[in-house]
């Protein structure tokens, strides 16, 4: 065999071994949720573009729904603003709010659209405020048993999937910052980004919900192991939910809530690593941890 060809076959071996996956997705819609902490690398975030790029190009429709905590604490404390977080989420003041909806919709969101359109006229950005996408109310969460005031931050009431379906029948990549249009005032909601991914995956009726972060996966018993579990279901994850901490906990809840609205598989994956959307595709079981749906409530 000439040599070109001796170089070129495990290439096109890989291709085909990725052949039932692109079938089985082709044409579905897949949510990636992309945080903070894996967005702090140059070559992670141009990695990530690309990966995306080639999900469309294969025929999925992606949707990103990004986050971006540690560019908006670092704005905060340029502004003189302190960051303090309770029950995972950020106590967001009316003055900081201002700061999380530049950084995200004019930063974070600005610089994701601009890697995925140097592969063509693909990324769109939005907030979940256009056209009624995201519509929340003021959240309380539970701290020993007391609902407490955390400000302008939001609980998802409402989904409005018609501006991200007509950019995807179009052919783009709809690329969403979590902030949400208020249901009861003028304003706007911080929403925990992943809380948002999950409920936008549930109301696209997404095959998968993949949330990228900065560990690989959900450990079974952190922080004294990192053995990561690598598939649960939701009523395992539900017995899990009150032991986890931090950021893990909007994660899990969201992964819970998308497998239990009509989601096929939520998949929290290492952002850290270059690639890994594709590597979840070209392995069965996947890299991190899958959710999916008891049997009886799995969809048909
Ligand atoms: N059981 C767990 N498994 C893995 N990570 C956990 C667990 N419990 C808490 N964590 C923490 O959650 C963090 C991920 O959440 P977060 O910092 O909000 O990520 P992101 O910015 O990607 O949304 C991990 O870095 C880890 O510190
Ligand atoms: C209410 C709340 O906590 N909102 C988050 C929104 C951004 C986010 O979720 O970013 P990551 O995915 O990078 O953590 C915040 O202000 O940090």
């Amino acid at each position: 065999m000439s040599t070109r060809k001796h170089t070129a076959l495990p290439k096109a071996q890989i291709l085909i071994e990725a052949l039932p996956w692109l079938t089985r997705h082709h044409g579905k819609t897949v949510v990636i949720k992309f945080g903070g902490n894996a967005m702090v690398d140059d070559d992670l975030k141009a990695a990530f573009a690309q990966d995306v790029v080639f999900l469309r190009h294969a025929g999925l429709k992606p949707v990103v729904v990004h986050g971006g905590g540690p560019q908006i604490s670092a704005a905060l404390d340029r502004h003189g603003l302190v960051s303090e977080f309770k029950a995972g989420l950020r106590v967001t003041t009316p003055e900081a709010m201002d700061v999380v909806r530049m950084v995200l919709a004019g930063q974070v969101q600005r610089e994701l659209v601009g890697l995925l359109n140097r592969h063509g006229p693909f990324a769109v950005g939005m907030t979940g405020e256009d056209a009624h996408t995201i519509t929340a109310t003021r959240h309380r969460p539970l701290i020993d048993g007391q609902a407490v005031d955390i400000g302008r931050v939001g609980e998802v009431t409402a989904i409005d999937t018609g501006a991200v379906e007509a950019l995807l029948a179009d052919g783009r990549i709809p690329v969403v910052s979590s902030i949400a249009r208020s249901e009861d005032d003028g304003h706007v909601y911080n929403v925990n980004a992943d809380t948002a991914a999950a409920a936008l995956a549930a109301a696209l009726g997404a095959e998968t919900l993949m949330v990228l972060t900065d560990v690989e996966g959900l450990y079974e018993d952190w922080p004294h192991s990192d053995e990561v579990i690598s598939r649960l279901t939701a009523t395992e994850l539900e017995k899990l939910l009150p032991e986890l901490s931090s950021g893990m906990v909007p994660k899990m809840e969201g992964c819970l809530h998308a497998v239990r609205n009509g989601v096929r598989t939520a998949r929290v994956i290492d952002g850290r690593v270059q690639h890994s959307i594709l590597l979840e595709i070209f392995t069965d079981e996947g890299i991190g941890t899958m959710v999916v749906a008891d049997a009886e409530e799995a969809p048909a």
